[in-house]
């Protein structure tokens, strides 16, 4: 059995002596990589190779600290260089061009960098771990950003496993579920050469749920950039700004268009003001990097609005500069020239001038941008000091302070560029990503002693070293961040994800044929969880999975010849699904089964008798019966599943647009011995009318999975499962039709998006040397057949008897016997029947033949 091979590839696992990264090495080295077991325990690490060698694995141990990365990335070098070169069957070498010496620019790299929830949400406690976490997610959106043209990708995950850290917050029955086992195959999954397009994303791992999480930006509000843009116009709308009804989901920074922002401008009159104003008197706040920019117009602010400012820079004279003109203005302003690292001074600065401290707002920033391969540990380390160390020890000097006064309020400046992640600032966007954990996790911390920490996120043109001082587009003046301080926060959003059984091994394929569901935001999927606590419900929802009875206990699918295990798996009630689809998926669909350019009732929307082809039927269900869970079959490999049957009853005419409602039920799991055949009837329902329109019946056939005891042979179903033998005599009518090339790559966009029709790596582990065309393709060609010869049928029904590669050529032979009509297809070049045992009624069975015979 052919699998998701890592042949030729070195993978170098950090701490690989234990938990996670043990799963990691042992799951790769099974998967035939050379593996690099880092550890800085020895013991552990050689522990982990032995049981690699053992099994015929290829593994090296390294101890060295992960801080020096160089020397872990030259053990890998010095002792899989040369396997790498003598494997011919490398990925590597063949689909990248590998060539002798050329190691550096080899084109191709996977990074997975371990976050966490702790960074995602902040958590108690855990101030520096969320930063380093948060951290590393921003880090890896970078890396992607920035590798994706040398074909490097990236990809953070934020796991949870039973661990040490775990242990002490959780029973051990609860532990049990959170096996490393249940990680790595998505580990494996995303860093396969032909796997899923993961890089710069997050996902959530563990227990067998997988997820996605994104950023969410609520639509926003646009505020009139005269005078009256104050912190009280923005109170005003706050209930706004926070409605993420119609939320965006930014995948890298967007676009600003000034131009856009400037003239929405011209229709807005003054700002509402909240009352009674918010104001500072008597409030002092520290502005850290106060000089210029950002923080210079922060300043002016808040001594406008009567604050006590401490104008922090470590340029004295932009910092004497920026109090000398609060203080013409009449206002009251001290300068604090130091390194915003020097949180202590910056505090005793505010204590003696002011007698206290109120606000921090922490600005102050340095931009290093480089390449990262150029990047030095200086640019490095001196990006990461100001911002991020600046901000903790900014934070950590007034907290004592804000603790005792039971208030404070805190801001930091965060990034677009530690949202999504910027080429050449990998530092930077770094520093930027963990100061988003720091601030959740202070907000957490402070939450019951009046302390609240928000970040504000300026966009593009104004943030620090992205134009700041230069930009003259009035639309991004730096003014115009000022009044958000304190306001605006930036949610994360989870997607529903999906939960695979934990009674059973979890696979990287099984990752891949869910990738639709575990990236799907939409349909209602998503979930917004704000704490770790919240994001644990679900995970902890998949503790014990088994697939088990949900509590309904009658089937009217029961049958007395099941065995146990289906018994139980028919009890099981999918939830209904929705479909909606416009006049486009109609037309892609037709598109999908070969309607041509020249067909324009199936290819031109505003053409008189502009119709669905009648196969379309199976599109608004497919969701519905593809998604059923089929885990609980025994040895179940989503890339062993084949379509085996398939029935569709069409109850009424098809509209070219509508929204549907699917019901679905599993009907009959068959024990063929060697494979199962699972059926399942799908009932698609009008929405606003409630009647059906389409039932299908669908028939799959998973090799390898059978052997659990089950009846061998099914009901008889009708017309759903008749062996619609052709007579014997020459055909009525045949149709001849060559798929393209692109068939399935086209049929897929129809909503089938199995990797086995798309994916060489994956049609591989299903035992094919290529992309196989869709059953329901070949279905809807040989439904189109019939349509052109005998005219509209009612039902159709077909056995997938052989495998269709897109290109060849389909022969439709049919048979009219009474109101049915009798077929069989076959492939031309060879000469094989793909469809059988299949037959259409038609609905007018005396309407003449229509194409030529
Ligand atoms: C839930 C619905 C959602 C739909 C999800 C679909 C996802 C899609 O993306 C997947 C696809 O589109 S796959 C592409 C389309 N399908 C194919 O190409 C399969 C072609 N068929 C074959 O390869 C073989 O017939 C094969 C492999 C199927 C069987 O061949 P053999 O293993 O040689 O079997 P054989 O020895 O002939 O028979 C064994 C027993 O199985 C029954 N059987 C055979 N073909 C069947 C079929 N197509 N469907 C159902 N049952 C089938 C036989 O009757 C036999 O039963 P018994 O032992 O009781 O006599």
């Amino acid at each position: 059995m052919s699998q998701l091979s890592f042949k030729g590839h070195t993978v170098v696992i950090t701490g690989a002596g234990g938990g996670l990264g043990k799963a990691y090495s042992l799951l790769y080295a099974s998967r035939g990589a050379n593996v690099v077991v880092n550890d800085v325990s020895q013991a552990a690490a050689q522990k982990v190779v032995d049981e690699i060698t053992r099994a015929g694995g290829k593994a090296v141990v390294n101890t060295a600290s992960v801080a020096d990365g160089a020397a872990v990335i030259k053990t890998a070098l010095d002792t899989f260089w040369w396997h790498h070169h003598s494997d011919q069957q490398c990925w590597n070498i063949e689909r990248q061009g590998f060539q002798e010496h050329d190691g550096p620019r080899q084109g191709f790299g996977r990074i997975v960098n371990t976050a966490s929830a702790a960074g995602l949400y902040g958590n108690f406690g855990q101030a520096n771990y969320s930063s380093a976490k948060m951290g590393l997610v921003s880090f890896t959106k970078s890396l992607a950003a920035e590798g994706a043209k040398y074909g490097i990708k990236a990809t953070a995950i934020a796991p949870v496993a039973a661990s040490a850290m775990t242990e002490t917050i959780m029973p051990p029955e609860m532990l049990a579920n959170l096996k490393p086992e249940f990680v790595a195959p998505f580990v494996a999954a995303v860093t396969h050469p032909g796997g899923p397009e993961a890089s710069g994303k997050v996902f959530e791992v563990g227990a067998g749920f997988v997820a996605e999480i994104r950023w969410e930006r609520s639509k926003g509000i646009a505020l009139k950039t005269d005078k009256s843009f104050t912190p009280s116009a923005v109170q005003e709308k706050w209930e706004q700004v926070g409605d993420f009804s119609e939320a965006e989901h930014p995948q890298s920074i967007p676009d600003f268009d000034a131009q856009a922002k400037l003239s929405l401008q011209s229709g807005l009159s003054s700002n509402a003001q909240s009352s009674p104003d918010i104001r500072f008197d008597g409030k002092t706040v520290i502005v850290t990097g106060a000089g210029s920019g950002l923080g210079r117009a922060f300043a002016l602010m808040y001594a406008r609005l009567g604050g006590n400012v401490v104008a922090n820079d470590v340029n004295e004279r932009s910092a004497r500069a920026v109090v000398d003109e609060i203080i013409k203005a009449g206002g009251k302003a001290v300068a604090a020239v130091a390194s915003a690292e020097d949180g202590e001074g910056i505090v005793k600065v505010a204590l003696e001038t002011f007698g206290g401290v109120h606000v921090l707002v922490a600005n102050a920033g340095v931009v290093r941008a480089n390449a990262f391969g150029s990047m030095t540990d200086k640019d490095w380390d001196d990006v990461i000091a100001v911002h991020l160390r600046g901000a903790y020890k900014c934070a950590k000097a007034v907290w004592p302070v804000f603790h005792k006064q039971k208030f404070g309020r805190i801001v930091t400046l965060g990034s677009q560029a530690g949202l999504y992640g910027l080429p050449g600032l990998v530092n930077y966007s770094t520093a930027k990503g963990a100061m988003i954990g720091l601030t959740r996790t202070m907000a957490i911390e402070g939450k019951k002693y009046n302390i609240l920490s928000n970040m504000v996120i300026p966009s593009a043109g104004a943030a620090v070293g992205l134009g700041r001082g230069q930009s003259n587009v009035e639309a991004i003046k730096e003014d115009y961040i000022a009044p958000l301080v304190g306001f605006l926060t930036n949610p994360l959003a989870a997607n529903g994800g999906h939960g695979f059984p934990v009674s059973r091994p979890l696979t990287p394929e099984a990752i891949i044929w869910k990738w639709g569901i575990i990236t799907n935001f939409e349909d209602g999927r998503a979930t917004n969880p704000s704490t770790t606590q919240e994001s644990l419900e679900q995970i902890i929802g998949n503790f014990g999975n088994e697939e088990e009875d949900n509590g309904s206990s009658s089937s009217p699918y029961a049958d007395q010849d099941d065995s146990q295990l289906v018994a139980d798996a028919k009890k099981h009630v999918e939830d209904p699904v929705e479909f909606k689809y416009t006049e486009r998926d109609v037309i892609l669909y037709n598109l999908g089964i070969g309607a041509t350019e020249k067909e324009l009732q199936w290819t031109f929307e505003s053409h008189d008798e502009f119709a669905a082809l009648p196969t379309f039927g199976v599109i608004p269900q497919f969701m519905a019966s593809g998604g059923i869970s089929l885990d609980w079959l025994p040895n179940y490999n989503p890339a062993k599943l084949l379509h085996g049957e398939q029935f569709l009853s069409i109850k009424g005419p098809i509209p070219t647009s509508g929204e549907f409602i699917n019901e679905t039920r599993l009907m009959e799991v068959l024990d063929k011995g060697k494979a199962a055949a699972v059926t399942s009837i799908v009932e698609t329902k009008d929405k606003a009318t409630g009647k059906v329109v389409f039932e299908n019946q669908s028939t799959v056939f998973i090799r390898g999975a059978g052997g659990f005891g089950g009846k061998r042979v099914g009901n008889d179903r009708g017309p759903a499962s008749a062996a619609n033998t052709p007579p014997q005599r020459k055909p009525d009518a045949v149709l001849e039709e060559k798929t393209l090339p692109i068939q399935a790559a086209l049929y897929r966009l129809s909503g089938d998006y199995n990797p086995l029709h798309i994916l060489p790596e994956f049609a591989a582990v299903g035992g094919f040397d290529r992309p196989i065309l869709h059953g329901l393709c070949s279905f809807g060609i040989a439904g189109k057949h019939v349509l052109k010869s005998f005219g509209q049928f009612k039902d159709i029904k077909v056995r997938f008897a052989g495998v269709v590669y897109p290109g060849e050529t389909l022969v439709t032979e049919m048979w009219k016997e009474g109101d049915k009509v009798l077929f069989t297809t076959k492939v031309k070049e060879r000469g094989t029947t793909v469809l059988a045992a299949a037959a259409a009624t038609l609905t007018d069975p005396s309407a003449t033949l229509k194409a030529k015979l």
